[in-house]
């Protein structure tokens, strides 16, 4: 086997890989990135890009069967052109794979390698036939889609968020398996396209991380569009039902299954590091399979450090990005920069958004923390109103002795946007006080920020 050595190699080409391959390529070392499948990896090919796109077109669809909300009729039922609705995912997708193909072509040190890697020892890595070796090595291999060994999984097909992605024909009724942000995100575009959709949900509730009043407010908004919700599901099977397929929910043997035409399994992802070879470098996993890492990224071998979704450190685009950031600051610019420095923040894209910072309040109580609270209906933002979008609510828990705030959700229309004002003031470190005379701009979301503030009031 022949073999050739870089200055750093990077395996996979997801949301970390081809930025650190830029500043590496700029600081003049020579690069090799490896990637089996598609550049961009999940956000671009089958994540965050389409699934958002799609979210787009559904909005389209609901907004014009609501024109009598807002003085417009459309002359008989909207049309939906599902092959037409995933082209234009398509397009989106293809153009942003090519502009990070384009960009890592021009990188004049770093050279793209199709195929999969495997490590073959600590320096070492094995794709198409060649080893390669480095004194650094990054590994953002991402994670796939699980589907857990369930009962009578094997006679039938169901779909992960890959096939949804390129799926051109609307479902007769779509079972969504797991009420979190892949499953929700899916159910309401489908939902809005025009199928009938079913989300069972082992947990009691859906999106359980968050508090039990976001969880109740998103099940209602998505019950008004028509959405079965089946939570506390202890008995998920499968069987064929014809051309159906026949899903189980309780076990007390009076509940009927859900009979749908698709299934969606959306219940958690896991890291790609099953096939990449750690034994033989003895970079350490944890019970999950994901790369065990320091504060700065690095993995249990000197020299081999572990970004985005794969180190289990985070499970977003934005903190994937941020994980190359961490590593390039401290090879390349002198810094020190560690991960528990980070403030994640997300946002859950069904309509209306929701906006997501810091503590739950489950979390803050259990901190010991003397806490504020403050909760606001979206009927009574201004904004909301004017859209006719005044679902959810945007609330905030800070700490009454530091006066910082602790956590906040924005579940409303802007959501996703608004969440920012808090989430800077929580990465400025800066007291409640300080928007004391802030004056936010007429009408947005935003500017009930600082009244929400002043509203908090000890929480009981
Ligand atoms: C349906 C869906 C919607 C999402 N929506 C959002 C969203 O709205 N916002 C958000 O922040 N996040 C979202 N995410 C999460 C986001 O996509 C991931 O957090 C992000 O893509 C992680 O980036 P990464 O670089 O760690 O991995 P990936 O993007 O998965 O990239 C890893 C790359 O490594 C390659 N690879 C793996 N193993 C090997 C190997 N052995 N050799 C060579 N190459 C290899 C893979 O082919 C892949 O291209 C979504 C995810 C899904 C599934
Ligand atoms: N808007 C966003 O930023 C966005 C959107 C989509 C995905 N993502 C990322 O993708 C990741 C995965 O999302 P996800 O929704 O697939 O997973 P998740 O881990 O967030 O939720 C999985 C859901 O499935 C349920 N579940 C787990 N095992 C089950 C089983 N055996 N049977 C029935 N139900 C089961 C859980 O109770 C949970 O509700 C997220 O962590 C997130 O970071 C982000």
């Amino acid at each position: 086997m022949s073999a050739r050595a870089f200055d750093a190699i990077i395996i996979g080409a997801g949301q970390a890989g081809p930025s650190l391959a830029g500043r590496l390529n700029d600081a003049g070392m020579r690069v090799a990135i490896i990637e089996r499948h598609l550049v961009g990896g999940t956000c671009v090919n089958t994540g965050c890009k389409p699934t958002k796109t799609l979210v787009a077109s559904a909005y389209a669809v609901h907004t014009a069967r609501r024109g009598g909300d807002y003085g417009f009729a459309v002359d008989g039922p909207i049309q939906i052109d599902m092959p037409a609705v995933a082209a234009r995912a398509r397009k989106v997708i293809l153009d942003s794979r090519a502009g990070n193909e384009t960009w890592l072509a021009g990188m004049t040190n770093a050279e793209l390698i199709r195929g999969h890697a495997r490590f073959a020892g600590p320096n070492t890595v094995e794709v198409a036939g060649e080893q390669l070796t480095a004194p650094r090595i990054f590994i953002n291999v991402g994670g796939r889609a699980v589907v857990p060994d369930m009962p009578g999984l094997g006679d039938v097909t169901v779909l992960t968020n890959t096939d949804m992605v390129a799926l051109e024909v609307l479902p007769r009724h779509l079972v969504v398996v797991g009420g979190s942000y892949i499953g929700l995100e899916f159910a309401q575009m489908y939902r809005r396209f025009g199928a009938e959709v079913t989300i069972v949900e082992r947990s009691d509730r859906l999106i359980a991380r968050e508090d039990p009043d976001v969880s109740a407010e998103v099940r209602t908004i998505l019950e008004r569009e028509g959405i079965a919700v089946r939570t506390g599901a202890d008995c998920i099977g499968f069987a064929r039902n014809g051309d159906e397929i026949s899903v189980s929910v309780h076990c007390d043997g009076n509940s009927a299954p859900v009979i749908g035409s698709h299934v969606l399994m959306a219940v958690g992802r896991r890291p790609n590091t099953d096939d990449l070879g750690l034994d033989a470098a003895g970079i350490d996993v944890d019970a999950r399979g994901y790369i065990t890492v320091d504060d700065r990224l690095q993995t249990s071998v000197p020299g081999v450090y572990a970004l985005g979704d794969c180190n289990g450190r985070g499970a977003f685009t934005h903190t994937a990005y941020n994980d190359f950031e961490i590593v390039a600051a401290n090879l390349l610019d002198g810094e020190d920069r560690r991960v528990t420095q980070r403030l994640t923040g997300y946002a859950l894209y069904i309509d209306p958004p929701l906006g997501r910072i810091g503590m739950t309040e489950a979390e803050a109580a259990r901190s010991g923390r003397r806490l504020l609270h403050a909760k606001r209906a979206m009927t009574r933002v201004g904004r909301a109103v004017e859209k006719a979008e005044t679902q959810g609510f945007m609330k905030v828990l800070a700490d009454a002795d530091t006066r910082r705030i602790l956590g906040a959700a924005i579940l409303g229309t802007g959501g996703d946007e608004a969440i920012h004002g808090i989430l800077d003031m929580m990465n400025a470190d800066q007291p409640l006080d300080a928007l004391r005379w802030a004056v936010p701009i007429h009408p947005t979301v935003s500017e009930l920020i600082p009244t929400l503030l002043l509203d908090l009031r000890p929480a009981t």
